[in-house]
Protein backbone atom coordinates (compact mmCIF):
# COMPACT_ATOMS: atom_id res chain seq x y z
CA UNK A 1 0.00 0.00 0.00
CA UNK A 2 0.96 3.74 -1.08
CA UNK A 3 -0.56 5.98 1.30
CA UNK A 4 -2.77 5.25 3.99
CA UNK A 5 -5.57 7.73 5.61
CA UNK A 6 -6.64 6.55 9.24
CA UNK A 7 -9.88 8.60 10.04
CA UNK A 8 -10.48 8.29 13.60
CA UNK A 9 -7.57 7.98 15.47
CA UNK A 10 -9.00 7.07 18.94
CA UNK A 11 -8.69 3.63 20.41
CA UNK A 12 -8.68 1.47 17.40
CA UNK A 13 -7.17 3.60 14.78
CA UNK A 14 -4.26 4.13 17.34
CA UNK A 15 -3.71 1.07 17.84
CA UNK A 16 -3.48 -0.44 13.98
CA UNK A 17 -1.29 2.64 13.23
CA UNK A 18 1.06 1.55 16.06
CA UNK A 19 1.17 -2.10 14.58
CA UNK A 20 1.81 -0.62 11.35
CA UNK A 21 4.46 1.40 12.31
CA UNK A 22 5.80 -1.44 13.86
CA UNK A 23 5.86 -3.92 10.71
CA UNK A 24 8.53 -0.95 9.63
CA UNK A 25 6.29 0.67 7.57
CA UNK A 26 7.43 4.26 6.61
CA UNK A 27 5.60 6.76 9.41
CA UNK A 28 5.39 9.46 6.32
CA UNK A 29 3.04 7.26 4.43
CA UNK A 30 0.50 7.52 7.05
CA UNK A 31 -1.64 10.26 8.19
CA UNK A 32 -4.24 9.98 10.95
CA UNK A 33 -7.56 12.30 11.93
CA UNK A 34 -9.13 13.14 14.79
CA UNK A 35 -10.90 16.49 16.30
CA UNK A 36 -8.62 16.59 19.27
CA UNK A 37 -5.44 16.44 17.18
CA UNK A 38 -3.25 16.61 20.38
CA UNK A 39 -3.87 12.98 21.36
CA UNK A 40 -2.19 12.23 18.18
CA UNK A 41 1.29 13.24 19.60
CA UNK A 42 2.62 10.63 20.19
CA UNK A 43 1.97 9.16 16.81
CA UNK A 44 3.36 13.24 15.61
CA UNK A 45 6.40 12.37 17.42
CA UNK A 46 7.12 8.86 15.36
CA UNK A 47 6.76 10.87 12.18
CA UNK A 48 3.05 10.15 11.32
CA UNK A 49 1.10 13.02 9.72
CA UNK A 50 -1.33 13.97 11.88
CA UNK A 51 -4.37 16.61 12.01
CA UNK A 52 -8.50 17.29 12.03
CA UNK A 53 -8.48 17.14 8.51
CA UNK A 54 -10.57 14.19 6.42
CA UNK A 55 -10.48 16.23 3.22
CA UNK A 56 -6.90 16.54 2.88
CA UNK A 57 -6.44 12.98 4.37
CA UNK A 58 -8.04 11.06 2.11
CA UNK A 59 -6.99 13.40 -1.07
CA UNK A 60 -3.77 12.12 -0.81
CA UNK A 61 -4.38 8.24 0.14
CA UNK A 62 -4.22 5.23 -1.93
CA UNK A 63 -5.95 3.79 1.40
CA UNK A 64 -8.79 4.52 3.68
CA UNK A 65 -9.13 3.02 7.01
CA UNK A 66 -11.87 4.18 8.63
CA UNK A 67 -12.01 3.85 12.66
CA UNK A 68 -14.62 5.69 13.85
CA UNK A 69 -18.14 4.97 15.61
CA UNK A 70 -21.15 4.62 13.23
CA UNK A 71 -22.81 7.70 13.53
CA UNK A 72 -19.57 9.59 13.14
CA UNK A 73 -19.01 7.30 9.93
CA UNK A 74 -22.36 8.56 7.89
CA UNK A 75 -21.01 12.13 9.17
CA UNK A 76 -17.44 11.95 7.94
CA UNK A 77 -18.87 9.61 4.65
CA UNK A 78 -20.92 12.94 3.81
CA UNK A 79 -17.45 14.99 4.07
CA UNK A 80 -15.07 13.47 2.24
CA UNK A 81 -17.44 11.45 -0.46
CA UNK A 82 -17.13 13.96 -2.94
CA UNK A 83 -13.26 13.88 -2.85
CA UNK A 84 -13.06 10.19 -3.24
CA UNK A 85 -11.71 8.76 -6.59
CA UNK A 86 -12.79 5.16 -8.14
CA UNK A 87 -8.93 3.62 -7.26
CA UNK A 88 -9.61 4.33 -3.31
CA UNK A 89 -9.31 1.72 -1.27
CA UNK A 90 -11.78 2.23 1.90
CA UNK A 91 -11.63 -0.34 4.61
CA UNK A 92 -14.01 0.14 7.32
CA UNK A 93 -13.58 -1.37 10.68
CA UNK A 94 -17.11 0.38 12.33
CA UNK A 95 -18.91 -2.19 13.75
CA UNK A 96 -22.43 -3.23 12.84
CA UNK A 97 -22.19 -1.30 9.17
CA UNK A 98 -22.67 -4.11 6.68
CA UNK A 99 -20.90 -3.44 3.06
CA UNK A 100 -24.54 -3.05 1.30
CA UNK A 101 -25.51 -0.18 3.87
CA UNK A 102 -22.16 1.11 3.13
CA UNK A 103 -23.17 1.20 -0.56
CA UNK A 104 -26.60 1.75 -0.21
CA UNK A 105 -26.23 4.77 2.43
CA UNK A 106 -22.63 6.14 2.00
CA UNK A 107 -22.96 6.38 -1.22
CA UNK A 108 -19.05 4.84 -1.83
CA UNK A 109 -17.47 5.03 -5.51
CA UNK A 110 -14.91 3.22 -4.17
CA UNK A 111 -13.71 -0.39 -3.64
CA UNK A 112 -14.62 -0.95 0.05
CA UNK A 113 -13.87 -4.21 2.55
CA UNK A 114 -14.74 -4.56 6.10
CA UNK A 115 -12.00 -5.80 8.63
CA UNK A 116 -12.78 -6.40 12.16
CA UNK A 117 -9.09 -6.66 13.71
CA UNK A 118 -9.07 -6.71 17.61
CA UNK A 119 -6.69 -3.97 19.69
CA UNK A 120 -4.11 -6.02 20.20
CA UNK A 121 -3.08 -5.27 16.47
CA UNK A 122 -1.04 -2.45 18.23
CA UNK A 123 1.23 -5.59 19.62
CA UNK A 124 0.81 -7.50 15.32
CA UNK A 125 -1.00 -10.44 18.11
CA UNK A 126 -4.63 -9.45 16.50
CA UNK A 127 -6.84 -11.65 14.38
CA UNK A 128 -8.60 -9.58 11.75
CA UNK A 129 -11.62 -10.86 9.91
CA UNK A 130 -12.27 -9.07 6.39
CA UNK A 131 -14.83 -9.29 4.00
CA UNK A 132 -15.65 -8.07 0.89
CA UNK A 133 -18.24 -7.63 -1.74
CA UNK A 134 -18.80 -11.40 -3.89
CA UNK A 135 -18.45 -9.31 -6.91
CA UNK A 136 -14.81 -7.53 -5.57
CA UNK A 137 -12.10 -10.16 -6.68
CA UNK A 138 -9.17 -7.35 -7.33
CA UNK A 139 -7.08 -5.80 -4.34
CA UNK A 140 -8.20 -8.46 -1.84
CA UNK A 141 -4.89 -10.04 -1.33
CA UNK A 142 -3.05 -6.71 -0.70
CA UNK A 143 -5.48 -5.82 1.63
CA UNK A 144 -4.96 -9.59 3.26
CA UNK A 145 -1.43 -8.55 2.99
CA UNK A 146 -1.48 -5.94 4.71
CA UNK A 147 -3.53 -7.27 7.83
CA UNK A 148 -1.22 -10.26 8.05
CA UNK A 149 1.60 -7.85 9.16
CA UNK A 150 -0.84 -7.73 12.43
CA UNK A 151 -1.75 -11.16 13.14
CA UNK A 152 -3.47 -14.31 11.49
CA UNK A 153 -6.46 -12.94 8.63
CA UNK A 154 -9.66 -14.83 7.99
CA UNK A 155 -11.64 -14.08 4.87
CA UNK A 156 -15.42 -14.06 5.63
CA UNK A 157 -18.59 -14.08 4.73
CA UNK A 158 -20.05 -10.46 5.71
CA UNK A 159 -22.89 -11.77 7.23
CA UNK A 160 -21.29 -13.41 9.66
CA UNK A 161 -19.04 -9.73 11.04
CA UNK A 162 -21.37 -9.30 13.71
CA UNK A 163 -20.28 -13.09 14.88
CA UNK A 164 -16.20 -12.11 14.57
CA UNK A 165 -16.76 -8.60 16.08
CA UNK A 166 -17.88 -10.44 18.92
CA UNK A 167 -15.93 -13.27 19.24
CA UNK A 168 -12.39 -11.67 18.03
CA UNK A 169 -12.80 -7.62 18.96
CA UNK A 170 -15.27 -8.11 22.42
CA UNK A 171 -13.01 -11.24 22.70
CA UNK A 172 -10.07 -9.10 24.37
CA UNK A 173 -12.18 -8.08 26.62
CA UNK A 174 -14.11 -10.88 27.76
CA UNK A 175 -10.05 -12.50 28.14
CA UNK A 176 -9.00 -9.71 30.07
CA UNK A 177 -11.95 -10.04 32.26
CA UNK A 178 -10.97 -13.92 33.03
CA UNK A 179 -7.31 -12.53 33.88
CA UNK A 180 -8.25 -10.20 36.09
CA UNK A 181 -10.31 -12.40 37.75
CA UNK A 182 -7.36 -14.86 38.04
CA UNK A 183 -5.48 -11.93 39.48
CA UNK A 184 -7.50 -11.47 42.36
CA UNK A 185 -7.93 -15.03 43.03
CA UNK A 186 -3.94 -15.48 43.04
CA UNK A 187 -3.85 -12.05 45.33
CA UNK A 188 -6.49 -14.12 47.80
CA UNK A 189 -4.64 -16.78 48.18
CA UNK A 190 -0.59 -14.94 48.96
CA UNK A 191 0.66 -13.67 45.58
CA UNK A 192 1.12 -9.50 45.49
CA UNK A 193 -0.44 -7.77 42.38
CA UNK A 194 2.31 -7.49 40.01
CA UNK A 195 3.50 -11.06 40.67
CA UNK A 196 -0.54 -12.51 40.58
CA UNK A 197 -1.19 -10.68 37.29
CA UNK A 198 1.82 -11.89 36.08
CA UNK A 199 1.26 -15.38 36.25
CA UNK A 200 -2.68 -15.06 35.12
CA UNK A 201 -1.43 -13.47 32.24
CA UNK A 202 1.43 -15.51 31.35
CA UNK A 203 -0.49 -18.18 31.81
CA UNK A 204 -3.38 -17.34 29.59
CA UNK A 205 -1.08 -16.73 27.28
CA UNK A 206 0.57 -20.02 27.51
CA UNK A 207 -2.81 -21.68 27.04
CA UNK A 208 -3.83 -20.25 24.09
CA UNK A 209 -0.21 -21.07 22.09
CA UNK A 210 -0.63 -24.78 23.17
CA UNK A 211 -3.93 -24.96 21.56
CA UNK A 212 -2.82 -22.72 18.85
CA UNK A 213 0.76 -24.47 18.00
CA UNK A 214 -0.45 -28.12 18.76
CA UNK A 215 -3.78 -28.02 17.22
CA UNK A 216 -5.41 -29.61 19.98
CA UNK A 217 -8.82 -29.24 21.32
CA UNK A 218 -9.09 -27.03 24.86
CA UNK A 219 -10.37 -30.02 26.68
CA UNK A 220 -7.68 -32.66 25.30
CA UNK A 221 -4.98 -30.20 27.10
CA UNK A 222 -7.39 -29.51 29.87
CA UNK A 223 -6.75 -33.26 30.36
CA UNK A 224 -2.74 -32.94 30.62
CA UNK A 225 -3.90 -30.64 34.22
CA UNK A 226 -6.96 -32.71 35.84
CA UNK A 227 -4.90 -35.37 38.13
CA UNK A 228 -7.83 -38.09 38.72
CA UNK A 229 -9.29 -36.48 42.55
CA UNK A 230 -6.18 -33.88 42.09
CA UNK A 231 -6.76 -30.01 42.53
CA UNK A 232 -7.49 -28.78 39.12
CA UNK A 233 -10.85 -30.43 38.64
CA UNK A 234 -12.24 -29.76 41.69
CA UNK A 235 -11.29 -25.99 41.08
CA UNK A 236 -12.69 -26.48 37.20
CA UNK A 237 -15.80 -28.07 38.67
CA UNK A 238 -16.81 -25.52 41.13
CA UNK A 239 -16.15 -22.79 38.34
CA UNK A 240 -18.35 -24.99 36.14
CA UNK A 241 -20.93 -25.13 39.09
CA UNK A 242 -20.57 -21.64 39.27
CA UNK A 243 -21.63 -20.90 35.86
CA UNK A 244 -18.45 -20.01 34.40
CA UNK A 245 -19.08 -21.50 30.60
CA UNK A 246 -22.69 -20.65 30.84
CA UNK A 247 -22.07 -17.04 31.98
CA UNK A 248 -19.30 -16.66 28.62
CA UNK A 249 -21.49 -17.68 26.15
CA UNK A 250 -23.99 -16.05 27.44
CA UNK A 251 -22.23 -12.74 27.16
CA UNK A 252 -21.19 -13.54 23.84
CA UNK A 253 -24.86 -14.35 22.83
CA UNK A 254 -25.84 -10.90 24.51
CA UNK A 255 -23.22 -8.84 22.71
CA UNK A 256 -24.25 -10.65 19.34
CA UNK A 257 -27.80 -10.01 19.86
CA UNK A 258 -26.93 -6.09 20.47
CA UNK A 259 -24.83 -5.52 17.32
CA UNK A 260 -27.38 -7.46 15.30
N1 LIG B 1 -12.07 -0.66 20.37
C1 LIG B 1 -12.12 -1.84 19.82
O1 LIG B 1 -11.60 -2.83 20.34
C2 LIG B 1 -12.78 -2.05 18.51
C3 LIG B 1 -13.57 -1.08 17.91
N2 LIG B 1 -14.15 -1.32 16.71
C4 LIG B 1 -14.95 -0.32 16.05
O2 LIG B 1 -14.05 0.66 15.56
C5 LIG B 1 -14.68 1.93 15.60
C6 LIG B 1 -13.83 2.86 16.45
O3 LIG B 1 -13.82 2.38 17.78
P1 LIG B 1 -12.89 3.01 18.88
O4 LIG B 1 -11.54 3.24 18.33
O5 LIG B 1 -13.04 2.16 20.07
O6 LIG B 1 -13.65 4.41 19.10
P2 LIG B 1 -13.01 5.78 19.62
O7 LIG B 1 -14.15 6.64 20.00
O8 LIG B 1 -11.91 5.52 20.58
O9 LIG B 1 -12.32 6.33 18.29
C7 LIG B 1 -13.00 7.05 17.31
C8 LIG B 1 -12.20 8.30 17.06
O10 LIG B 1 -12.75 9.01 15.96
C9 LIG B 1 -12.64 10.38 16.27
N3 LIG B 1 -13.59 11.16 15.47
C10 LIG B 1 -14.90 11.40 15.70
N4 LIG B 1 -15.40 12.22 14.77
C11 LIG B 1 -14.38 12.48 13.92
C12 LIG B 1 -14.27 13.27 12.77
N5 LIG B 1 -15.30 13.96 12.29
N6 LIG B 1 -13.09 13.31 12.14
C13 LIG B 1 -12.03 12.61 12.61
N7 LIG B 1 -12.07 11.86 13.71
C14 LIG B 1 -13.23 11.80 14.37
C15 LIG B 1 -12.98 10.46 17.74
O11 LIG B 1 -12.52 11.66 18.29
C16 LIG B 1 -12.23 9.25 18.26
O12 LIG B 1 -10.91 9.58 18.61
C17 LIG B 1 -16.08 1.71 16.17
O13 LIG B 1 -16.99 1.58 15.11
C18 LIG B 1 -15.93 0.43 16.94
O14 LIG B 1 -17.13 -0.23 17.09
C19 LIG B 1 -13.92 -2.47 16.07
C20 LIG B 1 -13.14 -3.44 16.62
C21 LIG B 1 -12.54 -3.31 17.89
O1 LIG C 1 -17.98 -2.46 22.20
C1 LIG C 1 -18.14 -2.08 21.05
O2 LIG C 1 -19.23 -1.64 20.68
C2 LIG C 1 -17.01 -2.17 20.05
C3 LIG C 1 -17.20 -3.29 19.10
C4 LIG C 1 -16.03 -4.19 19.28
C5 LIG C 1 -15.25 -3.57 20.27
N1 LIG C 1 -15.75 -2.45 20.66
Amino acid sequence: MEKIAVIGGGNLGIAVTEGMLKTGINPEKIHVTRRRVHYLEPLKEKGVNVGSNNVAAVQNADLIILAVKPKQAEIIMSEIIDHLTDNQIIVSLVTGVSLEAMEKEWKIPSICFRAMPNTAVELQESITCISHQPTTTENIESIKALFSTLGPVLIIQDDMMAAATVLGACGIAFALRFIRAAQQGGIEIGFNAENALKIAAQTVKGAAELVLQNGNHPEQEIDKVTTPQGVTISGLNTMEHQGFSSALIQGVLTSYNKIK
